[in-house]
């Protein structure tokens, strides 16, 4: 019989591959050579290092990462040592997109700023970062994207360069993967002379992978004020994370952007589809049909008297409170895995709808682009 491994935090995957395979859920990062030896084919996060020690001599013929980062995954040596490895392109960048919403939501009420006179820099424009581009230029923001590869491929018409980003940015918000070598490196791409570019103010946000941002510089372009602010969600040695940074940040999660239920169910279900093509098993289609639905999945809003801005910010927030992971977060930051493994059931925009008295067409139009699922004038 077919032998899976499965990290046991992988969401709505128990009794789904039963019927067809030998399955054992274990700790992610406890995942090694010794208990791999011997399976077919593992289901991951990113707190499993596939890699040569864990991998040569095991016998595994497939991995699949029910997450859309794969750092962890040694894909040179699968590569070379026919080891078929799949991510799950794309499946949590709602979520992401979400989070960065809250935090926009969240720093333009705190800082008493007005979004649509902000311009927004966008590193790496692929999933997420597209998805955060239609974001802010439905909420008026100034839109600023930097993507070498993308502008190599597709001409450089809507990208610009790092410097005229850096110059003119008032946020900058990270969206590219973790590459640590080659012409597109992207290992401490944010570095000291990095924040000596940008504006004094700009407000540095990172939900990609910690190592994107040298941590220590980071910290010392805060002290300095070379830059105004920080949300982080991705740090550098998770989860041994820098405290001085932690408290110099604005926001701060526990690499918890992609956990929306929604995010995961897509991952799992993109994994298991993937592994039953491998192995020819009848799930080709199989898709969660537990995700729990949100508490409150109605919002009325009275938009007399109330800004666009003050619309749309809470009605994200309504769906995403992201000062609730920050805060359980900066109580016990030596629960970092323990906050990620217990993570709250979180629904995407899609999940609510939106009635609104008082409004616009306009609104109707916006909040529809930001993606509820339904939005009425009552
Ligand atoms: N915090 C969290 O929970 C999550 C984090 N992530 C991270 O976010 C990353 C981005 O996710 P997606 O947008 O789905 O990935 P994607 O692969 O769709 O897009 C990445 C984009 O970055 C661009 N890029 C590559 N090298 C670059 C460079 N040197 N400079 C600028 N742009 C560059 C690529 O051309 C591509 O358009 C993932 O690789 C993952 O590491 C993803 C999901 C959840
Ligand atoms: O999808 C990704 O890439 C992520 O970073 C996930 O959202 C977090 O993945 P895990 O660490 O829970 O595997």
């Amino acid at each position: 019989m077919l032998k899976i491994i499965a990290d046991n935090k992988i969401p709505f995957l128990e009794g789904v591959l039963e019927p067809y395979a030998h399955i054992s859920y274990l700790p992610g990062a406890k995942t090694d050579a010794s208990v791999i030896k011997g399976a077919d084919a593992l289901i991951t996060r990113t707190r499993t290092k596939c890699d040569e020690k864990a991998l040569s001599d095991s016998g595994v013929k497939m991995i699949a990462t029910a997450t859309i980062g794969f750092d962890h995954i040694d894909t040179a040596y699968c590569d070379k040592n026919n080891i078929k490895w799949v991510n799950a392109p794309g499946c949590n960048s709602g979520s992401v997109l979400q989070y960065i919403a809250a935090t926009i939501a969240t720093l333009t009420s705190k800082l008493c700023i007005d979004a649509t006179q902000q311009t927004i820099g966008i590193i790496g424009v692929g999933n997420v970062g597209s998805k955060v581009a239609g974001f802010a230029n439905s909420i008026g923001m100034k839109v600023l994207q930097y993507d070498p590869p993308r502008a190599e491929k597709e001409g450089r018409e809507q990208f610009v360069d790092l410097p005229e980003l850096l110059a003119q940015a008032d946020l900058i918000t990270f969206h590219v993967p973790l590459q640590r070598t080659g012409i597109y490196k992207t290992h401490h791409l944010g570095d000291a002379a990095f924040f000596e570019q940008c504006k004094k103010n700009a407000i540095i946000i990172n939900s990609s992978r910690g190592e994107v941002i040298n941590n220590d510089d980071l910290l010392a372009a805060l002290n300095k004020q070379t830059i105004g602010h920080a949300v982080l969600d991705v740090w550098e040695n998770e989860p041994d994370i820098n405290r001085g940074l932690l408290d110099k940040t604005m926001i701060a999660t526990p690499h918890i952007a992609g956990y929306s239920a929604d995010g995961k169910a897509n991952g799992t279900s993109m994994s298991v589809q993937a592994i039953s093509r491998r192995f020819g098993l009848p799930l080709e289609d199989w898709y969660p049909s537990n995700i729990p639905a949100p508490a409150h999945p109605t919002l009325q809003i009275d938009a007399q008297g109330m800004t666009d801005q003050q619309v749309w910010s809470k009605a994200i927030l309504h769906t995403y409170e992201i000062l609730e992971d920050d805060q359980r977060f900066r109580r016990e930051p030596a629960t970092f895995e323990y906050l990620r493994g217990s993570y709250p059931i979180r629904r995407e925009f899609r999940a609510y709808c939106i009635q609104l008295k008082n409004g616009s067409e306009r609104l109707v139009e916006m909040l529809n682009k930001i993606g509820f699922g339904h939005v009425e004038l009552i």
